[in-house]
């Protein structure tokens, strides 16, 4: 079970706090446990005691717990201390262990063992650490439920389901005296369909986790004056930018996070846009709002209602863009209709008056139904690897299914080979050493 080597780190943040832990795991921890206490320690039992340096002065009072293998987070022996908690005490400790054989964990290392021990599969992990950074109870409901493995089994399914697939057809090339064609197999041509929805249903569910993982990023963008941070400060219920009636009053970016009924949008308010400018820190205001809008999920074009060459203008600055959302603000100066509007274009467009916030409610919820709260009701969260290694598991199965392929059973059992490659990925039941190191690398220290 055990990686040889004993970690130790402060599992608990750095700021002070009430009380923090020092996570130990390996094989030195029953002696360690036995050393601080002064005997061994009781399995899964606080013991209260006074944790003392070498020279035996008295570093913290705090509890020892003791998790023998394999019935603990990593499924090493593991200890926890916990004390009071102080950075220096938490560091202290930290050190005095190290002093007695431990070593200090990398980032993510007690996660990297308890998936080498097979405690977490690997979608679960990376879990751990989403629901760790979560944002918002969204976030962090998504995360829980793919940590509880609600993700995995999925996958899992869909590997079992391409494996037994992958028999069949291996069994049927094993039989060359038969001339057949493998599509028409009523038994493989059926399968092979039903495993590519399912792979499809699965991608478009992961692909919604990845989102919500990810967090909505979106940027407001408009002509000077259109009314971009008063609308920034209508959604945060708050007068966080400077609005005046002067054209060109917002310079710098303005980062916000905004949340809605738990789901948590970043917001980033930007200089106005048009055609060219004279003045320097105008222009270089404009130049940071053009980068936003490569880095935005999604466009809020902030136009005054009925402005034409606002509109034609904002179209070519926000082409190609991945989602859009038209604002069109003072409605109450043009009179025109509060809330959603029907359009040509077919895109979002809502009528609004930033400043008294008539119209506002419809943007609340196009806003929260974007940011994925509208798949509420299961959703477990993903992130972009997996998101990649089932759109080519996917793309392998429908390969499989090219006709061209119907007398080649080999080229077909290839591709299905590939596909559950590629699934194995997602939960590291093909594991690639240099993936571990990438994903695990990224976790904070101490978990
Ligand atoms: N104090 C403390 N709190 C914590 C953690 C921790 O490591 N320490 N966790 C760290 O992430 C989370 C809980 N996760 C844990 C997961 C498994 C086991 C564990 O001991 N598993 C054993 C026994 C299970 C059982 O008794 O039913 C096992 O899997 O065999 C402990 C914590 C959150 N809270
Ligand atoms: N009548 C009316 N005025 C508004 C509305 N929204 C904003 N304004 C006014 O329009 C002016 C410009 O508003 P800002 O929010 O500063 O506009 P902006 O797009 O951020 O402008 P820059 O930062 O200069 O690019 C201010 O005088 C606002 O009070 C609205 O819905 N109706
Ligand atoms: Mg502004």
């Amino acid at each position: 079970m055990s990686r040889g080597d004993t970690i130790a780190a402060v599992a608990s943040g750095a700021a002070p706090a009430g009380v923090g832990i020092v996570r130990v795991s390996g094989p030195a921890v029953p002696g360690l446990a036995a050393r601080l206490l002064g005997r061994p320690p009781r399995p899964r039992h606080a013991h209260y005691l006074t944790l003392r340096d070498d020279a035996g002065e008295p570093i913290d009072q705090g509890l020892l717990l003791f998790f023998p293998a394999p019935h603990s987070f990593t499924g090493e022996d593991v200890m926890e201390l916990q004390v009071h908690g102080s950075p220096v005490v938490l560091n202290t400790l930290v050190h005095h262990l190290v002093g007695l054989g431990a070593r200090h964990a990398r980032p993510g290392e007690f996660s990297e063992r308890a998936f080498l021990n097979n405690k977490l599969d690997l979608a679960q992990a990376e879990a751990v650490a989403d629901l760790i950074t979560a944002g918002s109870e969204l976030q962090a409901r998504a995360a829980l439920r793919s940590l509880q493995g609600a993700f995995s089994r999925r996958v899992d399914d869909l590997v079992e389901a391409v494996t037994r697939l992958r028999i069949h057809v291996e069994a049927a090339i094993d039989f060359p005296e038969e001339e057949i064609d493998f599509l028409a197999d009523p038994v493989i041509g059926e399968r092979l369909a039903a495993v590519t929805d399912q792979a499809r249903a699965l991608l478009g569910e992961t692909r919604r986790g990845a989102r919500i993982t990810r967090g909505l990023h979106a940027v407001i963008l408009g002509p000077p004056n259109a009314g971009k941070s008063s609308l920034l400060n209508a959604l945060l219920g708050d007068e966080r930018a400077i609005v005046t009636e002067q054209a060109g009053t917002t310079r710098d970016l303005l980062h916000e996070r905004l949340r809605i009924d738990g789901v948590e949008i970043g917001l980033v308010d930007t200089a106005g846009l048009r055609e060219d400018s004279e003045d320097a820190i105008e222009r270089e205001g404009m130049r940071r709002a053009r980068q936003q809008r490569a880095q935005a999920d999604l466009l809020l074009l902030v136009l005054p209602d009925g402005d034409g060459a606002a509109e034609a203008l904002l179209r070519e600055e926000s082409a190609g863009a991945a989602r859009r959302i038209w604002i069109h603000n003072k409605i109450d100066l043009s009179g025109g209709p509060a809330g959603r509007r029907d359009a040509a274009d077919g895109e979002l467009h809502v009528g609004l008056c930033a400043r008294s916030g008539q119209g506002l409610d419809t943007l609340h919820r196009l806003l929260r139904e974007l940011a994925g709260a509208s798949t509420e009701g299961g959703a477990f969260s993903a992130r972009e690897r997996h998101v990649e290694a089932l759109a080519a598991a996917l793309a392998h199965l429908e390969a499989a299914a090219d006709p061209s392929l119907a007398g080649a059973g080999e080229l077909m059992a290839e591709e299905l080979r590939q596909a559950q490659q590629r699934l194995g990925e997602i939960t590291g039941a093909f594991d690639a050493d240099a993936l571990l190191g990438r994903i695990f690398s990224e976790f904070c220290i101490g978990k």
